[in-house]
């Protein structure tokens, strides 16, 4: 059995709910935790590895509240922080090994694990580095590298992605992807094709508070019939549905402009189609434009 559950979570923060009634249910397989900047992500994850604990609510795994099994559950876990940072002065299989004591790893384990993880990540080649010479991306391999010594069970990453290149993040989802199939891995992000192309699910939160969990096909398929597209060469309807909707893409070719829009009815104006939804949509429909950084 491999289960996490969040019941009824609130945490709270002087004058405001970070978290608010939060439940869920994960088993081994990846999720991907959506939502703007504030929306209560990296604090949901802080509880779940225990930094820190919820003002109300419990969190229990394979049944058992994580305060109580303490040690036990902190051995299963593995965490990236999204302020995590790799000391300096330690060259990468330095830090590896470093991090691997702390974590109670025994050294022969550890320098096999370690390895193992080098190279996982592609950072065999400059394992005798320091870690201060790194690129963001590096560095960031470096800090998945540290969260999966321990082969952990609840793998909590928070923007796992960030300041990655491409090539840097198709490695990392391919790895995620093995990983999930008997982990239960959490990431959050704010880069939906990484949420598209590797979770099993999709948590959305904002404002503290989940707003959906289900399967791209499960929440696309709410999305039905909310999308519309339309050519039109008349300015002063392109001003309009920019006022009145929300206009996921706007494309102005040679002679028309074309818009991708989102209508939770049908709209009344000649030439608009409902179109199969993506999921940028869910996010523009859930979330307001300024929300949506990279998406
Ligand atoms: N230690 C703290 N003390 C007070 N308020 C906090 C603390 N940590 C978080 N908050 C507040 O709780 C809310 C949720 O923050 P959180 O960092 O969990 O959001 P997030 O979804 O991870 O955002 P981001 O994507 O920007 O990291 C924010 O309004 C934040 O300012």
């Amino acid at each position: 059995m491999n289960k996490l559950e969040i019941k009824n979570v609130t945490k709270k923060y002087k004058h405001k709910n970070a978290n608010e009634n939060i439940n869920l249910v994960l088993e081994s397989g990846v999720y991907g935790l959506l939502g703007p900047n504030g929306a209560g992500k990296s604090t949901l994850m802080k509880q779940i590895v225990t930094v820190t604990t919820p003002t109300s609510g419990k969190i229990l795994y394979n049944n058992k509240d994580v305060r109580t099994l303490d040690a036990e559950y902190r051995e299963v876990v593995g965490y990236l922080p999204q302020d995590f940072g790799a000391y300096k002065n330690f060259k990468a299989k330095e830090f590896l090994m470093y991090m691997a004591a702390l974590k109670g790893m025994d050294k022969a384990t550890s320098k096999k694990r370690v390895d193992e993880l080098l190279k996982l990540v592609g950072l065999s080649d400059v394992s005798n580095k320091l870690v201060s010479k790194f690129s963001g991306g590096m560095k960031r391999r470096v800090g998945i590298a540290q969260a999966l010594l321990n082969n952990p069970k609840v793998l909590i990453l928070d923007e796992p992605t960030a300041g990655l290149d491409p090539q840097e993040r198709t490695r990392f989802r391919n790895l995620l992807s093995q990983i999930g199939r008997d982990t239960i891995v959490i990431l959050s992000t704010h880069i939906i094709s990484d949420i598209e192309s590797v979770a099993k699910e999709t948590i959305m939160i904002k404002d503290g508070k989940v707003l959906l969990q289900g399967t791209h096909k499960e929440i696309l398929k709410d999305m039905e019939g909310k999308v519309y597209t339309i050519s039109t060469e008349d300015e002063n309807l392109v001003y309009e549905i920019q006022n009145k909707f929300k206009v996921v893409n706007i494309n102005r070719g040679m002679d028309n402009i074309n818009l991708r829009f989102i209508s939770e009815s049908k709209p009344g104006y000649k030439g608009a189609k409902s179109i199969e939804p993506k999921f940028e949509d869910v996010y523009m429909f859930y979330f307001d434009l300024e929300d949506a950084r990279e998406v």
